[in-house]
């Protein structure tokens, strides 16, 4: 029997992070293809090990359960998107992942979360911890606009306690940047505020943030929906190049962009009446070009949602 997490007895958290990005503009990017079945990303040969793993998870608002029993492995290193229509529990999902659906007034869930084998919600776990290891990248980019650059990178460091020496500050910024795929765009005005980018490079800003805490986990909820096309490619770029050092979990309504960067897709539906649920879930060629369920066909080749 799993263990049911009322928010009544769960600890709340005021002072999260969020870690949200925008993108730049590159003209000379490539069009983005049409055709999802032409861009399907690598499917993982070898198996990897669950770096999370949601064990018959449950959610409600008040009297209203929206998730049913969601089970998923999330393998270490890969990108597992979410896919399915407005309102299945995508998000909600994603919240429950690191410890942010609590913050909602009359939310409560069932179920376990574990990270590398633990559970998340175990009470001898500090939400705090939860939220340093998995960073969350939302669609509305948010740096602090006043802030630098190379500030706003470290940000989450300051606000979680973790004092550093200024070679050692230096060297992070550039890192993350680096990982960001931002590095070189800024490198030369480090100490200009955040606010001045463009709201690509804002959202790799806010993805070089989240890395900064040294995450083993992203999730990002659908982090190009604000985005122009050229700007969702460098994006898509940035976590293509994370994929194998950070675990990524991406809610996405684009069924291209799933096709382009996720090694596995879980599809989630809530039928009339009936809380959401994955009605299936496997690698990304496979959701795509043959999935087992008539409904998984019909959304991925846009026949609703
Ligand atoms: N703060 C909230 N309070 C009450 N109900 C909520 C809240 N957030 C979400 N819900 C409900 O939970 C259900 C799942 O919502 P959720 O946002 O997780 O779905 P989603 O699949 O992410 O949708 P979308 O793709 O439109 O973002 C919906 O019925 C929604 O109305």
């Amino acid at each position: 029997m799993p263990a049911v997490h009322d928010p009544a007895t769960l600890v709340r958290q005021g002072s999260h992070v969020s870690v949200d990005s925008f993108v730049a503009l590159a003209p000379e990017a490539p069009a983005l293809p049409d055709d999802p079945t032409q861009i399907l990303a690598p499917v993982p040969t070898e198996v990897a090990l669950p770096a999370m793993e949601a064990r018959a998870v449950s959610a409600w608002f008040g009297t209203h359960k929206v998730l049913e029993r969601v089970s998923l492995s999330m393998p270490a290193g890969r990108v597992t998107a979410l896919i399915g229509p407005s309102g299945c529990g995508k998000s909600t999902f994603l919240r429950i992942l690191n410890r942010m659906h609590e913050l909602i007034p009359s939310a409560a869930l069932a179920g376990e979360v574990l990270l590398d084998g633990q559970d998340i919600y175990d009470p001898v776990r500090r939400v705090t911890d939860a939220r340093r290891s998995i960073g969350m990248v939302f669609q509305k980019p948010n740096p602090f606009p006043a802030m630098s650059i190379q500030d706003n990178v470290t940000a989450g460091l300051s606000l979680t306690g973790v004092r550093i020496g200024t070679s050692e500050r230096a060297s992070l910024v550039e890192e993350c940047l680096t990982r960001a795929g931002l590095w070189n765009e800024v490198k030369d005005r480090l100490p200009a505020p955040g606010g001045g980018l463009s709201g690509g490079q804002q959202q790799r800003l806010c993805i070089a943030r989240s890395l900064a805490v040294r995450p083993k986990v992203l999730l990002m909820d659908e982090p190009c929906s604000a985005l122009d096309p050229t700007s969702t490619r460098r994006v898509e770029e940035t976590i293509q190049a994370l994929a194998g050092e950070v675990t990524i979990v991406i809610v996405t309504h684009n069924m291209q962009q799933a096709a382009r960067v996720s090694d596995q897709c879980a599809f989630f539906l809530a039928e009339q009446g009936v809380p959401g649920g994955i009605v299936e879930h496997g690698a990304t060629a496979q959701m795509f070009g043959s999935p087992r369920d008539s409904r998984t066909e019909d959304y991925v080749n846009g026949r609703f949602g």
